[in-house]
């Protein structure tokens, strides 16, 4: 059961948000020379609805950037098709924010000069409605008092938040965040967590989340996809059935329990493969010769 949240005026008109979806329809791609062949993704199907937040897991090396990156268009399919909103993805555009583990905001410039960058560089708009989108949106991730601050004088959490803020003001219809809370320290993690549901839940804009935490994953998302090793497929979709807005207390339920627990055998089984023999790219390894 998902409560629709009230439209929140800081953001995107729902409008925009709820018609991005994207769908990856036998999607493949691998690295290497013919002999040196690695398949990271074969035949990938599945879709991200409309206002969803869809999050993927997996098991680790299993091609999870390599997704984001096809959907972020920085890189292509070898075969198969990336649609976003019945059009294929032919390259990055602004349409679709990245939010990445590694801080990429530019060390040399403050936190507002960050913020505002894209669409200074793009004229986009006057400065004026610039700059009033850029400190509503710093005070919305709650750095309005930390305009002026470098990136390194931000924590990691604020970092991030930055981050979002830098993304926010693209308005893009996809926001992707690649594992972005990896790293963090324990306490900051769950509050980032939480702040960014209360974001996502403010407006439903289509969000595609890779964790490789099975209980972040659940909190989050409207949906699970586990992925399998390498070459990665789809294993399985799980809808998470709990309302909104979401709450910490709300992961103590049987229910919660139990798609953890499917999750969770899923991926076991995934990981056990690398160890019984499968190579990492899913090939039998052979065993050495004795001497
Ligand atoms: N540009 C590239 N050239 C060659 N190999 C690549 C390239 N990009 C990814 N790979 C390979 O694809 C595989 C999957 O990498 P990817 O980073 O997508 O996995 P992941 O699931 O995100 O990993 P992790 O769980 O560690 O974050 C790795 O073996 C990696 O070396």
């Amino acid at each position: 059961m998902v409560t629709t949240v009230p439209q929140s005026e800081i953001d995107i008109p729902a409008t925009a948000a709820g018609k991005s979806r994207v769908e990856l329809k036998n999607v493949s791609r691998g690295f290497g020379e013919e002999w040196d062949r690695e398949e990271v993704i074969k035949n990938l199907t599945f879709e991200i609805k409309p206002g969803d937040l869809t999050c993927i897991v997996g098991p680790s090396g299993c091609g999870k950037s390599t997704i984001v990156n096809l959907v972020a268009g920085y890189d292509t399919p070898e075969s198969g098709e990336i649609l976003l909103n019945g059009s294929p993805v032919r390259g990055p555009g602004k349409d679709r924010m990245v939010v990445f583990q590694e801080t990429a905001l530019m060390p040399w410039q403050t936190t507002y000069d960050n913020v505002v960058f894209g669409p200074l560089l793009r004229g986009e708009g006057t400065r004026a409605e610039i700059d009033k989108e850029a400190r509503r949106l710093l005070d919305r991730v709650g750095l309005g008092d930390f305009k002026k601050k470098y990136p390194s004088q931000l924590s990691g959490g604020m970092q991030r938040r930055a981050e979002l803020a830098r993304a926010l003001i693209n308005k893009p219809v996809l926001l992707i965040m690649d594992e972005p809370f990896r790293g963090l320290d324990a306490m900051s993690r769950p509050l980032m967590q939480e702040f960014f549901l209360r974001l996502f839940e403010e407006n439903r804009r289509t969000n595609l989340f890779v964790t490789s935490e099975i209980e972040e994953a659940i909190f989050l998302a409207d949906r699970l996809i586990v992925l399998s090793n390498r070459p990665a497929q789809v294993r399985a979709v799980i809808e998470i059935p709990l309302p909104r807005p979401r709450q910490f207390h709300m992961m103590s339920s049987p229910e919660v329990f139990e798609i953890k627990r499917q999750a969770l055998e899923i991926l076991h089984e995934e990981a056990m493969k690398s160890f019984r023999g499968q190579g990492a790219r899913g090939e039998q390894v052979r065993p050495q010769a004795q001497p």
